[in-house]
């Protein structure tokens, strides 16, 4: 399915923030680790978290629901001997479902999107696996994956911080139910660092316990523990909503999103203080964002490794200030659902905005004048790219096709119905 976006000078609404994705898909995970049953309030409902959802079940949780809430009773540190486990396009799930996969004698993780997932490197999870003596078959560190484990103990490891937080957060969740103590020096600069003070919060809630270094780089895990079944509240998600707050940022705009703390360890709330920056006009009080939008807005320099998921949606409000921005220490966004700088700028340049790329910065040339569209755009895959692009389509002068912009259901599926609501021309076809 594509997506046409007409260019819409107006948004006006009020909507609730969808859940987060980050958090549904750690207290999913920490419900099936503990043995008793455990309940998730306002869990996301995505493709990532249905994968969660699903993995977690055919490794032997039970799963009921409902509209508010899952309950779940898990596995504890023995999951069922299942022969495949599908993630679909969901990095996170993969990564930490292949560290607790070592808790089996075998499974197997398959290559459903072999033009997304399947490019993505796991060698780095894959050798602090081997270090705690799993077997992993694998195809230069990318999927179908074997994992061979069943009887680790734990003991000194390292891993790479370069790629993905994930991996080290993978080994968080795995280490407490090993038999021995574990210790884990991450090498290498650690990106997307912030990310891991949501695995702590999640993990210390479970009643866990993991001795951090100040500086996130070393970590004690006192081995034989066990989750605690517990109850959780998921919390509203500042990725998805980036998107939406840029698109008031472009256009004349009175948006209301509510359920976004402010006090938030997720890393993109960033987007609130970025865009005042850039001297949206906006408020954030009792977890409600207010975007009264002017579509002025300055050119801004921002370090985008505290904000992964949000970089996006910054550049393309970027795309439309006054003057030159700099989003820097963003080179793992090319290990993402695609290569987000190369692929999302070319996208971005087809649809007429002024960007440059290196290795590890993105550099937009900003146009306030409006871009020219008119053009058909590749997802590429990547649920982030079709909301930046719509992003963009909002303010050009012609409409853009957006091609398979129905994988943006990999973390917001109602992203479309949610802009709808706040007036923007959007519209499915075949
Ligand atoms: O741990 C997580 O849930 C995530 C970590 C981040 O990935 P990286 O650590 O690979 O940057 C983020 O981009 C991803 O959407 C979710
Ligand atoms: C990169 C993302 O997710 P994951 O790594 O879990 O596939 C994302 O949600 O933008």
């Amino acid at each position: 399915m594509d997506v046409i976006v007409t260019p819409t000078p107006k948004l006006q609404g009020d909507i609730q923030a969808l859940s987060s994705k980050n958090y549904t898909t750690r207290y999913l995970l920490v419900a099936a680790l503990a043995e008793g049953t455990s309940t998730v309030y306002y869990p996301a409902h995505s493709e990532d978290s249905d994968a969660m959802r699903r993995c977690i079940r055919d490794l032997g949780a039970t799963i009921e629901e409902d509209d508010e809430k899952i309950v779940i009773t898990g596995f504890g540190s023995r999951p069922s001997n299942v022969k495949e486990l599908n993630v679909g396009n969901a990095g996170a799930v993969l990564r930490f479902l292949m560290a607790i996969a070592s808790l089996s004698p075998e499974i197997t993780f398959v290559n459903t999107y072999p033009d997304s997932l399947g490019k993505r490197p796991h060698d780095d999870l894959i050798d602090s696996l081997q270090q705690l003596g799993a077997q992993i078959e694998h195809r230069e560190g990318k999927l179908p994956i074997t994992i061979r484990g069943g009887n680790l103990k734990g003991g000194k490891i390292t891993v790479s911080g370069n790629i993905s937080s994930q991996f080290l957060s993978a080994l968080l969740f795995l280490t407490p139910l090993l038999e021995e103590d574990s210790e884990i020096e991450v090498l290498h600069d650690l990106k997307s660092k912030i990310v891991i003070g949501q695995t702590l919060e999640v993990i210390e809630q479970a009643g866990i316990v993991i001795h951090a270094s100040e500086d996130l780089m070393h970590y004690r895990i006192p081995g034989r523990q066990k989750y605690a079944a517990k109850t959780y509240r998921v919390q509203g998600d500042y990725p998805g909503s980036a998107a939406v707050l840029a698109a008031a940022a472009v256009t004349e705009s009175d948006v209301t999103l509510r359920g976004l703390e402010e006090k938030s360890k997720q890393g993109e709330r960033a987007i609130v203080d970025v865009l005042r920056m850039m001297e949206v006009p906006l408020t954030h009080e009792d977890a409600v964002v207010r975007i009264q939008g002017n579509k002025k807005l300055k050119a801004v320099e921002f370090d985008g490794d505290v904000a992964t998921d949000a970089v996006l949606a910054m550049v393309a409000a970027a795309v439309f200030a006054e003057g030159t921005s700099r989003f820097y220490n963003v080179e793992n966004l090319r290990y993402k659902e695609c290569d987000r700088i190369t692929d999302y700028l070319n996208e971005l340049r087809k649809a007429g905005a002024n960007v440059e790329e290196r290795q590890s910065e993105i550099i937009v040339h900003g146009r306030p004048e409006g871009v020219e569209g008119g053009v058909e755009i590749d997802a590429h895959y990547d649920h982030r790219v079709i909301m930046a692009l719509t992003i963009v389509g909002l303010r050009s002068q012609r409409p853009i096709r957006i091609k398979d912009a129905h994988h943006v259901a990999k973390s917001y599926p109602i992203y479309f119905d949610h802009l709808k609501a706040l007036g923007a021309q959007v519209e499915w076809v075949e």
